[in-house]
């Protein structure tokens, strides 16, 4: 792959993609980008920008500082994006929050149009987008755009239940009165996303928010700012008046920016995806000011396999894709797979079968199934895990070693059999890609030992019996299930946990409630007879 950027003449001389409207351009995008670092070549190399975008405009952080962002699978240097401190994002919050008294009282049906531009404008890009993803996530270009198209289904989803924010009437229980309700937007929105996917859980809450009349300020993951800057690009061309979107990026910084937007009292909601341990942090610091807060956090998932299975390849598949995806960095990838004695050593066969397929690379590279994790520490966590679980009589069928000559960032997938209860895979999220496959007798025990974990995000399970699939759904401590697959994303499906995975639904038609509050207007006096 070609990821030298083009001369910079050809491309002022290209001509740009024009959406059947004037597009607002950012400065940004009339200047010359840097050549000082190699990309992946871009049909439109005005979506690399390495600014914060506040206001309409396109931002650098007023103390000049930058951090750097690495190329996961060759740990070049891939840009830089300003270090914003508490002052700059007080401006994007100010912004937020200016824009906020207008933008409320736009029709639905505006919004709407807003967030189909914006869609049909990722849509566009969405070849660029995901090459970016995969530039700084690592995941492999297929999977990049796929992301794209989940990503954009939100805007598109949300443009299409911004007009539908219906209230009730109520019978009163008071004589004479009438009870309505209405919803209304919450207000200034801090927006906390990971970098696992850039584009996706962006505007999975952009979506929303803006669908419900809602201003934002979204601060990107320090790995990977650059799609989320390249959406935000995206959003002035589709004409988002200013203010009403902004991101915000900074790595060292995060701490204190965190804890200005969860403490900001112009800031009324606080819907963050990431890690349970910071969503106790962000938990605690929005409690000082009474937020209305969605926490999506982490995740544990049991993967159970029955012996009443009735395709044991479809399981195969659906391990493998929910264990698999992302390198195993999902919050819903499969953590803990449970199968019963009387199928296991088949399916552990042909699961690891499928694994030796598996192709390791760099996720530009032609055939590559599976990238390298974000960094090294991913790593590290990996093969702690896969050393515990070896010190405690687990074995390795495949994997189970860094890949170094693929660089540092590399992990073979790996499956273990044998595992235990007492294993670190047992109750910590590997977030990387290590299978560990657990034996198991009886329904009773594996549901005892599936929710024997502080998270409840997703479970999943394969089985033939109808009564066992109510049975089981229903007693599985988890947000979402999975019955007889492993891949439950969708737009239209409610995203979010339970237990210390959080609370929240994203996506779907509860997703928008997240971003409104319900106003009850009580009528006094309505029970008068006709006049005559
Ligand atoms: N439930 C979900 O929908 C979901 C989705 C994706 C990822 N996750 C979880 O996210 C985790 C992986 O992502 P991660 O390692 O980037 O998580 P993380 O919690 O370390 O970081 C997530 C985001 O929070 C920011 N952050 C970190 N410390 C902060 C602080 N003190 N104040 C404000 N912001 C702060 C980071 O910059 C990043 O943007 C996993 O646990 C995974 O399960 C959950
Ligand atoms: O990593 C968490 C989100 C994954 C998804 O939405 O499928």
């Amino acid at each position: 792959m070609d990821r030298i950027i083009r001369p910079v003449t050809r491309q002022l001389l290209r001509p740009r993609p024009r959406y059947p409207f004037a597009i607002p351009r950012t400065a940004h995008s009339q200047r010359l980008y840097s050549m000082k670092h190699s990309a992946p070549q871009l049909k439109d190399q005005s979506l690399f920008i390495e600014k914060s975008y506040i206001n309409g405009e396109w931002v650098d952080a007023k103390s000049g500082e930058t951090f750097e962002v690495y190329d996961p699978a060759t740990g070049k240097l891939i840009g830089t994006c300003p270090e914003l401190d508490t002052s700059d994002v007080e401006t994007a919050i100010q912004a937020a929050s200016e824009a906020f008294p207008k933008f409320r009282t736009t029709l639905g049906r505006e919004r709407a149009r807003m967030l189909r531009r914006w869609y049909d404008l990722m849509m566009e890009n969405a070849d660029d987008l995901a090459k970016l993803i995969t530039w700084e996530n690592g995941k492999p270009l297929a999977d990049a755009r796929g992301e794209v198209n989940y990503a954009a289904s939100f805007f598109e989803w949300f443009s299409e239940e911004a007009p539908r924010t219906y209230g009730d009437t109520i019978p009163a229980s008071v004589p004479g009165n009438r009870v309505m309700t209405i919803k209304q937007p919450v207000g200034v929105c801090g927006l906390i996303t990971p970098w696992n996917f850039p584009a996706a859980m962006i505007t999975r809450k952009i979506g929303p928010a803006l669908a419900a009349g809602c201003t934002v300020v979204a601060k990107s993951p320090q790995e990977t700012p650059f799609t989320a800057n390249a959406i935000a690009e995206l959003a002035h061309r589709a004409g988002i008046p200013k203010g009403v979107v902004n991101f915000v990026t900074s790595s060292k910084n995060t701490p204190a920016v965190g804890e200005l937007i969860t403490t900001h009292p112009e800031v009324r909601k606080v819907s963050f995806t990431g890690s349970t341990n910071v969503g106790r942090i962000l938990g605690k610091q929005s409690a000082s000011t009474i937020k209305k807060v969605s926490w999506e956090l982490g995740g544990n998932a049991p993967f159970i396999v029955f012996d009443d299975v009735e395709d044991l390849d479809a399981a195969v598949t659906g391990a493998i894709n929910s264990k698999f995806r992302s390198s195993g960095q999902t919050c819903v990838c499969a953590n803990r797979i449970y199968v019963q004695d009387g199928v296991y050593k088949e399916f552990a066969e042909r699961f690891a079968q499928k694994v030796k397929d598996f192709k390791l690379g760099g996720g530009f590279e032609d055939g590559i199934t599976h990238g390298p994790v974000i960094h090294e520490r991913a790593v590290n966590k990996a093969h702690d895990h896969v050393q515990d679980a070896i010190s405690k009589g687990a074995e390795i069928v495949i994997g189970g070693q860094r890949a170094t000559a693929l660089g540092p960032n590399f992990y073979h997938p790996t499956v273990l059999t044998g595992m235990s209860k007492d294993m670190l895979l047992a109750s910590e999220e590997t977030f990387g890609p290590v299978a560990g496959l657990f034996p198991f007798k009886t329904e009773k025990e594996v549901v005892d030992l599936a929710n024997h974990a502080e998270v409840g995000l997703a479970g999943y399970f394969f089985s033939g019996n109808v009564r066992r699939i109510f049975r089981v759904a229903e007693a599985l401590e988890v947000g979402m299930v999975g019955v007889n697959t492993g891949l439950i994303s969708d737009v239209a499906s409610p995203f979010g946990g339970v237990k210390q995975s959080g609370f929240g639904r994203e996506g779907s038609k509860y997703g928008i409630d997240e971003f409104m509050t319900i106003k009850s207007i009580t009528f006094g006096g309505m029970s008068q007879p006709l006049q005559e």
